[in-house]
């Protein structure tokens, strides 16, 4: 068999195993090539694949975007970026080799002509190889483009495959802005490619502590008895980052906001897989079914005043980060100094079933937060019997397992111990578990698992279009109440560099809760 033959087509009896579990030879076409995600991630991460062996051999990878460029021109901005930001490094002599497999294709995403050359281009591709081959379309441009890059592939035949080969696309974010155009782009997406070789990314399900979720969960026994009302009392998802509008982001973020750049995907994910049920099986539809089940049980905030009550928005002013003073969020660049738009979410969210009942999950996002860190905390109940309680100072705290999922990466849980000395006093403390010390090396990029899975078929880390679908109609109501009520939801605001608006701490105030402090 040829390394880039279709192995389905060569050994009929290993298909099922092998388009399971291997990544299959195939040519990636990035639409967007020229753009910021191609050059500070996906070549980076097909890179450090190669870097790995991981890749696999007889890939190629052809850049689609509008831009007049060489193949050589287009090689060297790749390479430039990589040399800064390539998790493992650069090295010239694996890079030479690996940027051969590298083409520029010029065309408008609208011209019809420039998937009539792509298609002939992927055709030679595979005729060099000796014969068909599998393709992988990753949607990389601006969302107004989705619509138009899918139908295109459609017109020009890309979404066929040849017999024993496949033809897949990935979807990046936002998938949609409201449920409405999330259920319009699914139907395109859906009349254009099976939803089996449909790719939604989200790239926090590629990071390595969001997929550990599963296995602390369900393959270790003395979590999953806990792991339920009677013993947690509150769960909360904290996602801080430092940056603010850099790089010319204003105008996006300014038509999204914190909820629909992060917590409609990103956080509602993780939500999922922390509260989820264990599915019957580890297959991608195993795992979605039971993740799905989650954000159909959220309790939805459907009036003003439920929005009001369980969510708070908010807006930072001029401040200092990590002792830089930086602007407050509506002089920011290109975003719109009358903006309503908030840059900070808090919520407090009631997921109605049988094991979550009464217990509340807090979810924060900001930007210019004093720093970039996400983690999940489980906060346990205090045992029934407090014998210790008559103590001077009582019994600190309780167990908390926190799920640290960036930086550090790792786990730590919180215990109560008596001070070693001759009286009985209590202090917390910590047992920790940190990746890079347990393994001795880096976790792989999220999008490094994820371009390997979809050329492996595996979409458990992809988002289902009806997960996508229910997030979004919880995520609409709260929008309509901020955007369209006649008695908003007032926007809080809060310095740069510190952790929220006081209305955040409130919201847990008012269940006897704090925040974790990172
Ligand atoms: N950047 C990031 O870190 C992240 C990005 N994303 C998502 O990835 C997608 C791309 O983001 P990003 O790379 O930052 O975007 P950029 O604006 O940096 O890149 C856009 C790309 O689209 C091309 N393009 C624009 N218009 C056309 C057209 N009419 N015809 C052909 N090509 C065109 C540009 O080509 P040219 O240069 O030739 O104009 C460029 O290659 C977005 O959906 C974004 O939400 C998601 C997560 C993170
Ligand atoms: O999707 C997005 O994610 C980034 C945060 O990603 P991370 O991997 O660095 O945590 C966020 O900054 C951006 O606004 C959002 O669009």
């Amino acid at each position: 068999m040829s390394e880039t033959a279709c192995p389905s087509m060569s050994n009929p009896f290993r298909e099922d195993l092998v388009s399971r579990n291997r990544p299959q030879p195939c040519t990636v076409v990035i639409f967007g090539a020229t753009g910021d995600l191609t050059h500070r991630k996906l070549v980076p991460a097909l890179y450090n694949l190669a870097v790995d062996g991981e890749l696999p051999p007889g890939v190629k990878i052809v850049g689609f975007a509008r831009r007049d460029k060489s193949d050589a021109e287009f090689r060297a901005g790749l390479e430039e970026l990589n040399r800064k930001v390539s998790r493992s490094g650069h090295d010239d002599e694996i890079w030479d080799r690996f940027v051969e497999s590298i083409h520029y294709h010029k065309s408008e995403f609208t011209d019809d002509d420039g998937y009539r050359r792509l298609a002939e281009r992927l055709d030679e591709i595979d005729r060099d190889r000796g014969g068909k081959g599998n393709r992988l379309f990753y949607i990389a441009s601006a969302p107004e483009f989705f619509d138009d890059i899918l139908e295109h592939l459609k017109q020009a035949g890309l979404n066929e495959s040849a017999e024993g080969c496949w033809s897949r696309v990935i979807v990046e974010k936002p998938f949609g802005t409201d449920l409405a155009t999330a259920q319009h782009l699914n139907q395109v997406v859906n009349r254009t490619f099976e939803e089996k070789d449909t790719y939604r990314i989200d790239h926090y399900l590629g990071k390595e502590t969001a997929q550990n979720l599963m296995v602390l969960r369900f393959a270790n026994a003395i979590f999953e008895p806990l792991w339920n009302s009677r013993y947690i009392d509150q769960i909360q998802i904290t996602c801080s980052e430092n940056l603010g509008m850099e790089g010319g982001r204003g105008g996006y973020y300014d038509k999204s906001g914190a909820l629909r750049d992060m917590v409609q995907n990103h956080l509602l994910q993780l939500l999922s897989l922390v509260a989820m049920e264990p599915p019957t099986d580890l297959s991608a539809d195993g795992v979605r079914d039971e993740k799905v089940k989650v954000i159909r049980s959220l309790r939805q905030w459907d009036t003003a005043k439920k929005v009001a009550e369980n969510v708070v928005r908010a807006q930072y002013t001029a401040g200092h980060v990590d002792g830089v003073s930086v602007p407050g969020y509506c002089e920011e660049d290109r975003v719109d100094p009358e903006s309503q738009t908030e840059a900070y979410v808090a919520l407090r969210l009631m997921i109605d079933t049988w094991r979550w009942s009464g217990v509340p999950f807090y979810i924060r996002m900001g930007k210019r937060l004093p720093k970039k860190a996400t983690e999940i905390s489980v906060h346990f109940k205090a045992p029934p019997c407090v014998l210790f309680s008559a103590l001077p100072g009582g019994v600190p705290g309780g167990n908390v397992l926190v799920i640290r999922i960036q930086p550090d990466e790792g786990i730590s849980l919180r215990m109560v111990s008596k001070i070693p000395g001759t009286s009985l006093r209590l202090e917390p403390v910590k047992m920790d578990f940190h990746y890079a010390t347990s393994f001795g090396k880096g976790s792989p990029e999220a999008y490094e698992r994820l371009l390997l899975d979809a050329m492996a078929g595996d979409a458990t880390l992809f988002a289902r279009r009806d997960e996508v679908e229910e997030a979004w109609r919880f995520i609409d109501h709260i929008e309509r109440a901020w955007h369209e009520s006649d008695s908003p939801p007032p926007m809080a605001e809060f310095v740069a560099g510190t952790w929220g608006p006081k209305e955040a701490d409130d919201l847990l105030t008012a269940d006897g809760h704090s925040w974790r402090r990172l």
